[in-house]
């Protein structure tokens, strides 16, 4: 009886946490292209990046610079990434709030939830099965947003079998972590074959640098962009946002 209650209390706040909420899909459909910003202390490519990185102001910096979301790496083993990092992001920003991680349990949504995440990320590669159609449905029923990531054509057909309102194409190699700008490119043009007039939301992902790195993805009709390193090696991130999103506004 008692264990009945506790469950129902937890049920209750898990739903009183369901709003209001701060929409990755709204922020991803603006006019022009939108930044995800994203707060990474380390990675497997790159090693050490910024361990000390204070995130509540990364993300006061991020918000100010125009990033229209921020994107908190929480893994702990390869990138040093914690929770602590999502809600601080959370607390001391506006923006909608993406956790990224290796996703493959459904504890790791409720525990994202319970952060604040308002939305969460999945790999197709990790997810066999029906678990990837399974953890968008769960995390969608908690009141969060989905972002699937692929990074080939196999990976975009098992995306689409979900529902996930935004896709991200990811540059990036997981087995030898080099980038491949070209990626998003042929990509996106496969995704508009498999899903002609789609309502989804498209972000390319990784070895974003220049702002003539987000002219182009913009012109190949990305509605957002994913930027973590190059952001997160800048003393000014303010600034260079600034300058990223310059000739695009
Ligand atoms: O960043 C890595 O080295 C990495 C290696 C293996 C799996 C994932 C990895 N990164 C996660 C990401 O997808 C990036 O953090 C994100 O797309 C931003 O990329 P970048 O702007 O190149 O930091």
């Amino acid at each position: 009886m008692i264990l009945d209650q506790i469950v129902s209390k937890k049920y209750e706040e898990l739903m009183n946490i369901k709003a209001p909420k701060r929409s990755l899909y709204d922020a991803l459909s603006c006019d022009d292209i939108s930044i995800i910003a994203e707060i990474k202390r380390a990675s497997p490519s790159a090693g050490a990046i910024a361990e000390d990185v204070d995130a509540a102001n990364r993300a006061r910096q991020y918000e100010a610079g125009g990033a229209r979301a921020i994107s908190v790496v929480t893994e702990r083993h390869f990138f040093k990434g914690d929770l602590k990092m999502l809600q601080l992001a959370k607390e001391s920003s506006n923006l909608p709030i993406l956790r990224k991680d290796f996703m493959f349990d459904e504890l790791q949504i409720y525990e994202s939830l319970f952060a604040g995440a308002d939305a969460v990320l999945f790999i197709v590669s990790i997810l066999k099965g029906n678990k990837l159609c399974d953890l968008v449905k769960l995390a969608q029923d908690l009141g969060m947003e989905t972002l699937v990531e692929v990074h080939d054509e196999d990976e975009l057909t098992e995306a689409l079998k979900s529902d996930a309102k935004a896709i991200g194409f990811n540059n990036r190699d997981l087995k030898t972590m080099t980038v491949d700008m070209g990626r998003c490119e042929s990509l996106i043009k496969a995704f508009h074959l498999l899903e002609p007039g789609s309502e989804r939301k498209l972000v390319a992902e990784s070895g974003v640098r220049t702002k003539e790195d987000v002219k182009r993805l913009q012109e190949l009709g990305f509605d957002g962009i994913l930027i973590g390193e190059t952001l997160m090696r800048s003393s000014n991130p303010t600034s260079l946002l600034k300058e990223l999103l310059g000739d695009t506004r």
